[in-house]
């Protein structure tokens, strides 16, 4: 169950942080349902990535070559892999792979709120109600870990409910922090995470959830935030759609995400709404 924090705590700062509990476990919807619709999305933006790239193909490990090589003659039966971009002609951009996949779009826009700065809004399609709606990109920071110049004057960090912080700012020190660790977690060619959120070229079109403004009596919330760790059953080849990635490198623990989850059925047109101060419990 949710309740709106008071409104002198909404007044006190707008930066992304909740107050909530640590014994707080509910989820909207569950790990299963989130881990579906990530892996729905980046595997339609993976096989569309190879219609741009073939030489993508010859550069990946085995195992991963022959799933897809499976995967796609179970779709194009006459197709082989490499001869599958020749065939297959369209090639389209993330946002429409996301209507595709999902039904709808989001994107980033100058905000409906006078001095707000930008938004995110339903672009196209119809989002329903428990639908996985965007992802807080960031790089993320265990308790413990220094996080101090990063969050000077940063109205993009997300705490969670474990007191891990999520840095979403696509700017200065967290864009330089966030780069570097994805530099140091490549895996030969392939990628642990995307970066691409912090350009105007995306390829994974729903990291932009840090740029989802705070709800109002006015403009209740239409999505909420959602922990999800990655499981290690996770696809190596799609771990390069996935926004986050962890400030100290630990192939242990699993990485943390957070998704933005629809409370509601979402229009066409409609500006999204967190609260910054959800209280679950
Ligand atoms: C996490 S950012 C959201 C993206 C931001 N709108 C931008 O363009 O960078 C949080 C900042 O957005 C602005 N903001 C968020 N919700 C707002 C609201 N309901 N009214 C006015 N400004 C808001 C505040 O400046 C806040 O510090």
């Amino acid at each position: 169950m949710e309740s709106k924090a008071d409104g002198a705590s909404i007044r006190r700062s707008f930066r992304t942080l909740r107050y909530v509990p640590e014994e707080s476990k509910d989820k909207v919807i569950s790990d299963e349902d989130v881990l579906g619709t990530l892996l729905k999305v980046f595997q339609a933006l993976f096989i569309n990535d190879f219609n741009k790239q073939s030489d993508i193909l010859t550069m990946l490990p085995e195992p991963v070559k022959s799933k897809y090589q499976d995967l796609l003659s179970v779709q194009h039966p006459r197709v082989k892999l490499l001869e599958y971009r020749h065939h297959q002609q369209s090639i389209f951009k993330p946002e429409e792979i996301l209507y595709k996949t999902l039904g709808f779009s989001v994107a980033q826009a100058t905000s409906s709120l006078i001095s707000a700065g930008k938004g995110v809004f339903v672009t196209k399609g119809l989002v329903p109600k428990g639908a996985v709606v965007s992802m807080y990109p960031g790089t993320v920071y265990q308790k413990y870990e220094p996080i101090f110049f990063q969050s000077i004057g940063n109205p993009f960090i997300f705490r969670c409910l474990d007191g891990v912080l999520i840095d979403g700012n696509d700017k200065g020190i967290s864009k330089v922090v966030f780069r570097s660790c994805n530099g140091r977690d490549r895996l030969g060619p392939l990628k642990m995470s995307d970066s691409t959120w912090l350009t105007s070229e995306f390829h994974n079109p729903l990291a932009v959830g840090q740029y989802v403004n705070n709800c109002s009596n006015d403009r209740p919330a239409n999505v909420c935030y959602q922990e999800f760790d990655v499981p290690a059953v996770f696809p190596i080849e799609l771990k390069q759609y996935l926004p986050n990635i962890a400030y100290s490198f630990d192939k242990e623990s699993p990485l943390r995400c957070v998704v933005l989850v629809a409370l509601r059925d979402i229009k066409q047109g409609e500006e999204l709404f967190s609260n910054y101060y959800t209280i679950v419990s």
